[in-house]
């Protein structure tokens, strides 16, 4: 412990101050002179025993008889000093630095000697010091130092020197010349130059500092000790250096004297200050609170350390009895049964915890009660308690009928939904079918009407021409077979008119879609079966744009005609390995009543007569009629017809709006295996418009025209009410075209009508009587289409009949008279066909579609 914190001053340096004072005081003697002359004479002496120590070469640089400076300068380096020492006692300075080379690691060279001289000069001293002779201080070499001391150094390591010489006995006398000093340092023991001494010192000096020595006797503060106490010695040697030694003791007494006092003073105010303190400790109350909890603290802390020694001994003591005693089994069971105490710990804790819970419960409605004095309360409240616990019961129930339910109707409605997506399912399914159903109806009934003979009747609804205000049509619903029109007042009540036919075609039906319903009933004329598909309706309602396709033609805007040639070409080459086909074409206009071919090449635009076909399936036998082969034949010509047509309304204006044009196309079809064949011959017949002249108001070569064209459609329409009354007589003849379509509306023939109307409101009178003349054509039957077939049985009757009617005309004697030519078939070659058919008879009387000649069709007779 540090003397300062508790005592301000210290032993030493009340020595040191009585020593300054006592320094101060002898500066006033004179002795100077005599000092002089006795400091030069030891310097002297000194230096000659240097010399003769360490030798002349180890001595060159210190003069015999030196000034003060000189001898400064030549003990400088320490060299001398440390060689003389060794040469005294061996190994004092165990290294002495004789040349800056020795010193390696210091460039600078004045540097260099400072420190040489430094390390030697230490080195010395310390070695000196140690051996308990006067020292002096390093800075006593440099200049302006005390010469007196390094002097006094040396003489007494003389005097050592000569002691040892002398044999080391008995008492040693310090002070070099014992002429000179007079007065001897005895040594008690044999080896009084060691440690001994400094370590006696050292021990007189602590017992002078007692006070202010570390009772603890830590090492670092006795190293304080030593070094304070050594301090002190050296100034108490260089106080008495220069003194005589009859003067010592008095000079002793007097500081003795003066520390004494000195001490005594500094002791007494120390102990006031001390007073002072502790008593300002003691009267303040947070630091005696403070006191007492640190003192409580402490011993608290105590206790529990000593009770954690205790315990770690008790454990020690216990685990080391069990080590020796039991296996390491047992350590597992105690493992398993401290564990279980420590279980046992914790539930205890909690019912604890829950006892202390509940005991505060309690206190707190004791306090209620004591605070509210109503007895009865705690009574009500643990009633409500008791009900809130029935109710939650109650509920838990509830709940728990409320999940079976739910679980019960969970399974439920998974049942039905998958019932429902099954019903669903089926549904779909159903209405899949349905649409199917309505399909296979809709077949079922054209088969019907086929059976019948009905004519039938399909409508297209043209729609709005690029320009034209589509914003009202007259059309207000299409569904399937029916067609409602938005008529005026004047044409229906309610303003509106359904017409049904076999089908009706919106404005936005394709050619395919059209073609694709038309398509059956064309291919049966590869079965051998006659048909007729005429397109009706006013001027511009899409009669030639179904036929043959608009102006500009493309693959996806043809129409029937070609469609339908192209499917015969197809089905033909499909059927190749069992029937051979022949498909010829006719192509003719009737104008104005007259009849011509639009596939002649010659130029000449003469007049064909229309006869019956009853024999070899040709209406118009003088047409030139041409074969084709391929979709490419077809429209040729197609063309060839529409440039005989177009030559003609460059005369008449608008050719194609006044003539009914007709394209016949023959097939002629013969059956591989039997040889039987069959005939079908189609007409594709374009009307003319069907307005009517008035509304028209034309005149000469259009009013003709238009006349021609009203009788030809009004003799039709006439031969259809004729029909559809089943009349007797159907009057065929007023026409050429109903000539033309005899055997196509009267014979056995599968026949179509397209019906066109237009969608404009100001066409509604036109749209009105063409649907109407529809739904009349619609009601015809024309009895069940038969197949024009040329069996071995039938050809056989029919040279039983021929060779009857030879046998019948030479009999008359008028023979040939009656023998039918048999005009030429249809051939791959373009041919005109004969003229000796006659036209058959359609006056009247043999109208009657069931004639039993007729009934044979189409056979040709040999
Ligand atoms: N379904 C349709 N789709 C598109 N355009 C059509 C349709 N029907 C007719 N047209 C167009 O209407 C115009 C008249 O048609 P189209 O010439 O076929 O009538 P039309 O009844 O033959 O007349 P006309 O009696 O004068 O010969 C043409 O420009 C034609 O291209």
């Amino acid at each position: 412990m540090a003397t300062e914190g508790i005592f301000p001053f210290s032993v030493h340096s009340v020595v040191e101050d009585v020593l300054r004072q006592h320094g101060t005081r002898k500066r006033g003697i004179d002795l100077a002179s005599r000092k002089a002359d006795e400091a030069a004479l030891r310097r002297y002496e000194a230096a000659g025993w240097l010399q003769k120590t360490v030798g002349a070469v180890g001595g060159k640089d210190l003069p015999a008889e030196p000034s003060e400076e000189e001898f400064r300068l030549g003990l400088r380096s320490g060299i001398i000093l440390c060689n003389a020492l060794n040469k005294v006692q061996p190994g004092a300075v165990s290294k002495v630095v004789e040349s800056p080379c020795d010193l390696v690691l210091i460039p600078d060279g004045a540097a260099l000697s400072a420190f040489q001289y430094f390390e030697n000069v230490r080195n010395f001293l310390v070695a000196v010091q140690e051996m308990g002779l006067p020292t002096f201080e390093a800075s006593d070499l440099n200049q302006g130092g005390k010469s007196a001391r390094i002097v006094d150094c040396i003489l007494a390591l003389k005097s050592y020197s000569d002691w040892k010489e002398a044999g080391g006995n008995g008492q040693w006398k310090y002070g070099g010349n014992s002429t000179t000093y007079g007065k001897s340092f005895l040594r008690k023991n044999s080896e009084p130059f060691t440690n001994s001494f400094s370590k006696n010192l050292s021990i007189n000096d602590r017992s002078l500092d007692g006070l202010s020595t570390d009772q603890n006797g830590d090492p670092a503060n006795d190293h304080t000790e030593m070094n304070t106490t050594r301090s002190l010695n050296m100034l108490v040697r260089s106080v008495f250096s220069d003194k005589k030694p009859e003067e010592v003791p008095m000079l002793v007494e007097s500081m003795l004297s003066k520390v004494v006092e000195e001490f005594e003073c500094r002791l007494a105010s120390q102990n006031e200050l001390m007073k002072t303190t502790l008593k300002d400790v003691a009267n303040s109350d947070d630091s005696r609170s403070l006191l007492k909890t640190s003192s409580g603290e402490m011993k608290k802390m105590k206790l529990e350390d000593e009770s954690i020694i205790n315990m770690m001994k008790d454990e020690f003591s216990d685990e080391k009895s069990e080590d020796d005693k039991e296996s390491e089994s047992s350590i597992v069971k105690q493992q398993v049964l401290l564990d279980q105490k420590e279980r046992d710990i914790e539930k205890m804790k909690v019912e604890d915890e829950s006892i202390v819970n509940l005991k505060k419960d309690k206190f707190s409605n004791e306090k209620y009660q004591d605070d509210e004095k109503p007895k009865g309360r705690l009574v009500k409240q643990q009633v409500l308690l008791d009900q809130q616990q029935r109710d939650i019961k109650e509920l838990r129930q509830t709940l728990e009928t409320t999940r079976v339910g739910m679980q019960v109707m969970q399974v439920k409605y998974s049942e039905e939904f998958t019932n429902l997506g099954k019903y669903i399912h089926n549904l779909a399914h159903a209405a899949s079918r349905y649409h199917k159903v309505l399909e296979e109806n809709r077949k079922l009934y054209n088969q019907l009407q086929d059976l019948k003979g009905s004519i039938r009747v399909y409508c297209r609804v043209r729609p709005f021409l690029p320009g034209q205000n589509n914003s009202m049509s007259v059309v207000d619903n299409i569904e399937e077979g029916n067609i409602t029109i938005i008529t005026p007042s004047k044409y229906g009540k309610e303003g509106r008119r359904s017409f049904n036919f076999n089908k009706v075609f919106g404005p936005f039906a394709s050619q395919e879609e059209v073609f694709s319903d038309t398509q059956p009933l064309i291919r049966s004329v590869l079965d051998g079966y006659n048909v007729c598909i005429f397109a009706y309706g006013q001027t511009g309602s899409g009669k030639t744009y179904t036929m043959t396709g608009p102006k500009e033609l493309t693959e996806e805007g043809r129409g029937v005609n070609y469609r339908a040639l192209n499917d015969l070409f197809l089905l033909s080459e499909q059927r190749k390995d069992s029937f051979s086909y022949a498909i010829s074409v006719q192509m003719m206009e009737i104008y104005n009543e007259q009849v011509r071919d639009l596939l002649s090449t010659d130029g000449v635009n003469k007049k064909l007569e229309i006869r019956k076909s009853s024999q070899n399936g040709l209406s118009v036998p003088d047409a030139n009629i041409v074969p084709v082969a391929s979709t490419t034949d077809v429209i040729e010509l197609m063309n060839l017809g529409h440039r005989n047509r177009a030559v003609s309304a460059t005369a008449l204006n608008d050719r194609s709006s006044r003539s009914h044009s007709c394209l016949t196309v023959h097939v002629q079809g013969t059956e591989l295996t039997s040889g039987t064949t069959i005939r079908g011959c189609m007409h594709l017949v374009d009307l003319a418009g069907s307005e009517r002249v008035d509304k028209a108001e034309v005149i000469g070569d259009r009013l003709k025209e238009a006349q021609h064209i009203n009788k030809s459609l009004s003799a039709l329409g006439d031969v259809i009410a004729s029909l559809a009354q089943k009349n007797s007589h159907v009057p065929y003849r007023n026409s050429k075209l109903t000539q033309l379509l005899q055997d196509s509306l009267g014979g056995q023939a599968k026949t179509l009508m397209f019906v066109h109307i237009s969608p404009e409101p100001d066409a509604i009178g036109e749209t009105i009587s063409t649907l109407k003349f529809a739904e009349r054509v619609a009601t015809v039957e024309l009895g069940a289409a038969r197949v024009n077939k040329d069996g071995a049985d039938v050809n056989e009757l029919k040279q039983q009949v021929a060779g009857l009617k030879a046998a019948l005309a030479r009999k008359s004697g008028e023979p040939g008279r009656h023998q039918r030519s048999m005009s030429s078939s249809p051939g791959r070659q373009r041919t005109k066909a004969g003229g000796s058919s006659p036209v058959g008879d359609t006056s009247g009387g043999h109208n009657n579609r069931r004639q039993p000649m007729e009934d044979v069709g189409n056979i040709e007779l040999e």
